[in-house]
């Protein structure tokens, strides 16, 4: 049985549990990077409501790299959203960690998003007044924290930014931003880190360094990253990618390349 079949097999048919890159011993649960059980998300009522993600089951695994892909409309980014915090689910449950964030009030989940999730959108989102080191522990100062040096240390030397600190984002190449935006990402040790299209905007160079720092964050500082990409290539370095497909989980691969991912893709109906 090839790795992608096998990888199917763990997703029950009630969809119960959730669709991982492998099977999950019970007690691993509550010490995933993030999952859902029976996700839905509805946008608008009666008539004109749209199901964007139907009952999706889908597990980020701790210190696991996992692409989300789908056609357009599939509902990926509103899955990462829900996931981090930044959209109610109309039903089923998400977890960062062990928490279910329905529990939660919004006091706590704005805190539990500042403090466990860290984000690398297509735009870096620095603030241009401040230097790279004050943008890296921005989420720190927010929260009333001091960074942990020796993780901030850590951070900055792998993302090679120890020669940047103290220098402007409008000082630095699109890169260099890029790495200052993950470096902040990190710097709470969030429980997991979404980025959101991070190659999206780069030249192939620029997008593939992205890469090579994400597989790193992974790989070296032991990070959990859900990646949602349209590139084979970026799904290609992740270590299971996610299928959406109108709303639904339609497939997980397990060490995936850009051949079998654009295969899958074209079977899913993807031109792009
Ligand atoms: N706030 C909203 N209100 C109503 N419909 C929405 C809202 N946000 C998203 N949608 C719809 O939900 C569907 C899924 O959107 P989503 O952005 O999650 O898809 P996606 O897979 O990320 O797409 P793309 O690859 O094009 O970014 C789309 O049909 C979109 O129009």
């Amino acid at each position: 049985m090839g790795n992608a079949a096998e990888a199917r097999r763990t997703v029950d048919d009630d969809g119960t549990r959730p669709a991982t890159g492998r099977p999950v011993p019970a007690s691993e649960g509550a010490s995933a990077g993030a999952r859902t059980v029976r996700l839905s998300k509805v946008y608008g009522s009666g008539d004109m409501a749209v199901r964007v993600l139907d009952e999706v089951s889908v597990e980020f695994p701790a210190g696991r790299f996992t692409a989300i892909m789908g056609p357009s409309g599939a509902g990926k980014s509103t899955l990462m959203h829900c996931v981090a915090g930044l959209e109610a689910a109309t039903s089923g449950k998400v977890y960062v960690g062990g928490q279910e964030l329905g529990e939660l009030s919004d006091r706590r989940l704005t805190r539990l998003r500042r403090e466990r999730i860290g984000f690398v959108f297509q735009a870096f989102n620095l603030l241009p007044t401040l230097t790279a080191r004050d943008n890296i522990t921005l989420p720190m100062t927010l929260a009333g924290a001091a960074p942990d040096q020796e993780w901030f240390a850590t951070v900055v030397r792998v993302l090679r930014l120890g020669e940047r600190l103290t220098h402007r984002p409008s000082e630095l190449s699109g890169g260099q931003q890029q790495r200052v935006a993950l470096a902040r990402a990190l710097v709470t040790r969030p429980q997991i880190v979404f980025a959101d299209e991070p190659t999206g905007n780069l030249d192939s160079r620029t997008g593939a360094e992205v890469l090579d720092l994400l597989r790193g964050a992974v790989d070296d500082l032991g990070q959990t990253v859900a990646m949602v990409t349209h590139d084979p290539v970026a799904a290609g370095r992740a270590d299971a990618v996610v299928f959406l497909a109108d709303g639904r989980i339609v497939d997980v691969m397990e060490g995936p390349t850009p051949d079998r991912v654009l295969d899958r893709m074209r079977g899913l109906g993807d031109r792009s």
